[in-house]
């Protein structure tokens, strides 16, 4: 039965990279997908933004929407501090088998629950099922058009705070033309543009940082 994509990049790390050294599975991932395939990471270029963030916020509990190969989980948990966590949505079963041993590879599962399903079903679940109080960080990297119904979603179930952040990926491209006119438009939001370029390509892309403010 033929690899898939992401089974090559998975199998790559698997062969190159350092088991339980976190950079060294997202530099290894940063190689296969600008030299040999190109994959939707977040990238080493807008990585560096979502670091800043990351560290910035320094959150105790964050959600990331689209784990996609756990790119960005890995790159997310390596930062977190002792005892916070992230929570990772991933729609894909494919994906999310990928990224569960990606996660485990780079030795950050004990920082990373992976939950397989829609968002708009998992969000809901938040409180009870896995019981958030309220999130300090969220990366919106999944489907542009769920951006906002999500957004709306995390506010509904009361799952912002006081400073909560969203930061958005693809803004430019794909796009989220819908998002940024709902979020910049909202008073509840501050916004904060970041523009950068599409993850291994010269097209240009941006991400998008909302605080909410309460
Ligand atoms: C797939 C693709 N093709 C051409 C240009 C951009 C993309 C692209 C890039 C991303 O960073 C994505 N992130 C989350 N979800 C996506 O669907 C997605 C799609
Ligand atoms: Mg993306």
């Amino acid at each position: 039965m033929n690899q898939t994509k992401e089974q090559r990049i998975l199998n790559f790390v698997l062969q190159n990279a350092v088991r339980g050294d976190p950079c060294s599975v997202l530099d290894t991932i940063d190689k296969y997908c600008s030299q040999k395939e190109w994959a939707m990471n977040v990238g080493d270029e807008k990585g560096l933004i979502l670091d800043k963030t990351v560290e910035e916020v320094n959150p105790s509990v964050a959600l990331e929407l689209g784990t996609y190969c756990g790119y960005s989980a890995v790159r997310i948990a390596r930062l977190l501090k002792a005892g916070a966590y992230l929570l990772t949505v991933e729609f894909n079963p494919e994906f999310a088998a990928i990224a569960k041993q990606m996660i485990e590879f780079a030795g950050v599962q004990d920082k990373v629950k992976l939950l397989e399903g829609p968002s708009e079903e998992i969000i809901p679940q938040l409180k009870k099922k896995y019981e958030v109080d309220t999130l300090d960080f969220v990366f919106l990297d999944h489907w542009k058009d769920r951006y906002t119904p999500d957004t709306i979603l995390l506010q509904e179930c009361n799952l912002l705070r006081k400073g909560s952040v969203l930061l958005a990926d693809n803004i430019i491209f794909p796009g989220a033309p819908e998002f940024l006119n709902y979020i910049r438009n909202n008073p509840h939001f501050q916004c904060t543009n970041y523009p950068s370029h599409l993850e291994y390509m010269k097209v240009g892309d941006a991400m998008e940082k909302a605080v909410f403010l309460g």
